[in-house]
């Protein structure tokens, strides 16, 4: 363990107001950051704007300002809304800072002497909603991917960097560094990226062009083109080069980005740092888009949704979750308000919040309210017998946790969470509580029973923290811990047996009320189980009509995205004896890397069927709960080929 952890979102680019999107990317730089402090780690959190270019001087001309108290407004939301969404960033830079634009001078200059910048004509075809040139390989039918107009042949003299001569390097580091972008499918990206001779890039506009910008210091005629600009910021946020903070956490830094600037991230950043001297960062970590139907959500589409109205109705909390566990770390998500509300009455209302509110009511009927005494022995007989072993499961949770958490997935860390209040639901009806209540031989062992679900909950409560930190504190402060005690680090967690018998509990309190989905938009008050609708059950079978179906366990060998399907998998799947090829379409929810290992549940007699091409030979059984896709599976590891029966 390092000690030392600095992370960076984006700066975001201030030519309109922050959406769900840049709350994502935020919230996630946020829980990674709170899960390290959890790892007693000290941690650095830097967010900001970036706020020069001719998008700028555009959308101010356009609101009648001048760029400077345009860009004083717009990054003001975004600074505003940080706080409202729990964000706890040290540091919110600006590229306008003087520090800042300080930092950008010389590291320019000194690229510049070096002889790594270079000045030259260039013509080329130039997409103005882009600000950038064009090679024709990249164009579609000529005109730009995403602005679908023409590109305009423009010439011009301009500052370059020679990006070209340190190609070789950088695919030897990333290949060197398995972990240096991630998840995996980015670093392939830009390692094919690199397959192709790298251009050097241009870094300069001419002043007649552009006035907004940070001048270079060789030559008064021409501005800094974004990148130099945007990128130095994770070092000049920590007062490079001479700064103390910047000799600590460097060493340490993970940058977390989305996919649309892979390239400048994952290419040009390493490729800059290498030329200035500066050591190269440790991890990209990159993820994929919210989408609205079709379309990634995004200002320039104007199908945006604003974080602060969903966080008004459904709570801080249940907003942050949803973000977290319904996107898988690097793949796109259809984000729906419907899936938000299926989330919290699920995983949250039900799963959570049932559990809490049944575990202390309990302890108030039997004890008091006072959390009982217990003994090993006890324990262990229960875990032997029936109930299960709450404290293995609980240090498998932990475990799984760490590790999903260290690794940005996110949705399987709280998925170890989630399995954990699983099973001690489970626990709770196996044991039966009010059984062993009726008798006085049952006392102790009823003594046991809630101890360990009370430290369960003391467990979960702090694995949630770094996503959900008030609902973490409360249910510290009803557990009669005082939540500003450090009882959220891992290696307190950890500890077995922590809640001390006698602690006063506080009263069952609603975590989560569920949501009504008719009537939405109002987290409703009282109703505790009731489900969503779910289809109705089908016509009756005989027992002949379902022996015609060959149900087998199959253990997932190798998973790859299907190009061009955006919801297809093609898995090898092991059927003892022999290897299958299934596609399936839980690419939505699940990344290839996540099945390796998985045991799924297959149709093995289903006829065999091409799909994209490909020839799919059985189906996986999986839960289709609206968007999301749950794949079946079974509850301990057996034989490849085991018939289901
Ligand atoms: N749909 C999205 N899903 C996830 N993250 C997003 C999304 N849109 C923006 N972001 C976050 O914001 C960053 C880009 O910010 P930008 O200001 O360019 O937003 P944008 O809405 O995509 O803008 P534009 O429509 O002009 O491309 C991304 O790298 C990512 O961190
Ligand atoms: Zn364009």
């Amino acid at each position: 363990m390092s000690g030392l952890f600095y992370i960076t979102t984006p700066i975001y680019y201030v030519n309109a107001r922050p959406h769900l999107g840049h709350a994502y990317t935020t919230i996630t730089a946020d829980v990674a950051c709170r899960f390290h402090a959890m790892k007693s780690e000290e941690t650095y959190f830097l967010t900001g704007t970036d706020e020069h270019g001719d998008k700028i001087e555009r959308a101010a001309r356009k609101e009648e300002m001048t760029p400077r108290a345009y860009v004083d407004k717009i990054s003001r939301l975004f600074s505003d809304l940080w706080p409202e969404l729990g964000i706890s960033n040290d540091q919110f830079i600006r590229t306008t800072d003087p520090a800042h634009q300080k930092v950008v001078l010389q590291v320019l200059q000194r690229l510049y002497d070096a002889g790594d910048i270079y000045f030259s004509e260039y013509e080329g075809k130039y997409c103005f909603g882009c600000e950038r040139f064009y090679a024709d390989r990249e164009l579609v039918d000529g005109k730009c991917p995403d602005h679908e107009t023409e590109p305009e042949v423009i010439r011009e003299s301009n500052y370059f960097f020679r990006m070209s001569k340190y190609q070789d390097w950088l695919i030897d580091h990333i290949e060197k560094n398995p972990d240096f972008i991630r998840p995996e499918r980015y670093r392939n990206e830009a390692l094919a990226f690199l397959r192709e001779p790298l251009e050097d890039l241009c870094i300069s506009r001419p002043k007649s062009r552009l006035q907004w910008g940070i001048p270079l210091p060789f030559d008064d005629n021409y501005v800094t083109y974004v990148w130099f600009d945007a990128l130095l910021n994770y070092v000049s946020a920590l007062g490079y080069p001479d700064g103390e903070r910047f000799r600590k956490f460097w060493p340490h830094v993970q940058h977390v980005t989305a996919k649309d600037i892979l390239k400048p991230h994952g290419i040009y950043w390493p490729i800059m740092l290498k030329a200035a001297g500066i050591p190269v960062y440790n991890h990209l970590n990159v993820h994929g888009y919210w989408n609205v139907g079709e379309s990634k959500m995004s200002k320039s589409i104007g199908n945006v949704v604003e974080p602060l109205a969903l966080k008004d109705v459904y709570g801080l909390d249940a907003f942050r979750f949803f973000l977290m566990r319904d996107m898988v770390f690097g793949l796109d998500s259809d984000f729906s308000e419907d899936a938000l509300i299926r989330r919290i009455n699920s995983d949250l209302a039900n799963d959570l919040g049932n559990l809490f509110s049944r575990v202390l009511s309990m302890s108030h009927k039997y004890f008091g309210g006072v959390v009982p005494e217990t003994d090993p022995d006890t324990e262990a007989e229960l875990a032997r017998l029936k109930t299960g072993d709450l404290r293995a499961n609980a240090a498998t949770a932990i475990d799984e946790f760490e590790t999903a958490m260290d690794g940005f997935a996110f949705h399987k860390g709280l998925a170890a969470v989630w399995e954990l209040i699983s099973r001690m639901n489970k626990y709770i009806d196996v044991a039966a509580p009010w059984e062993l209540a009726k008798n006085k031989a049952g006392k102790k062992e009823l003594e046991a029973v809630m101890y360990q679900l009370l430290e369960g909950l003391r467990i979960v409560s702090g694995l949630i923290a770094p996503v959900m930190p008030d609902t973490a504190r409360s249910m510290q402060k009803h557990l009669g811990l005082d939540p500003d005690q450090p009882f959220f680090r891992l290696s307190t967690l950890r500890q077995w047996g922590t809640l001390p018998p006698g602690t006063q509990l506080l009263r069952a309190p609603r975590l989560f009320p569920r949501i009504d989905v008719k009537k939405k938009n109002a987290p409703e008050e009282a109703a505790v189980t009731p489900e969503p609708d779910v289809p109705a059950i089908r016509p009756q079978i005989t027992m002949e009509d379902l022996a015609k179906v060959d149900l087998r366990v199959a253990t997932v060998v190798r998973a790859e995205a299907v190009p061009k399907a955006r919801k297809l998998l093609k898995l090898e799947v092991d059927m003892g004896g022999e290897t299958r090829t299934i596609i399936s379409g839980i690419s939505g929810s699940y990344a290839p890397e996540d099945l390796p290992g998985m045991q799924v549940i297959v149709v093995a007699n289903l006829k065999p069927a091409k799909l994209m091409g490909i020839l799919s030979s059985g189906m996986l059984l999986a839960a289709v709960d609206g968007k999301s896709v749950i794949v079946g599976t079974v509850e301990k590891p057996v034989r490849p080929g085991t018939p289901l029966t």
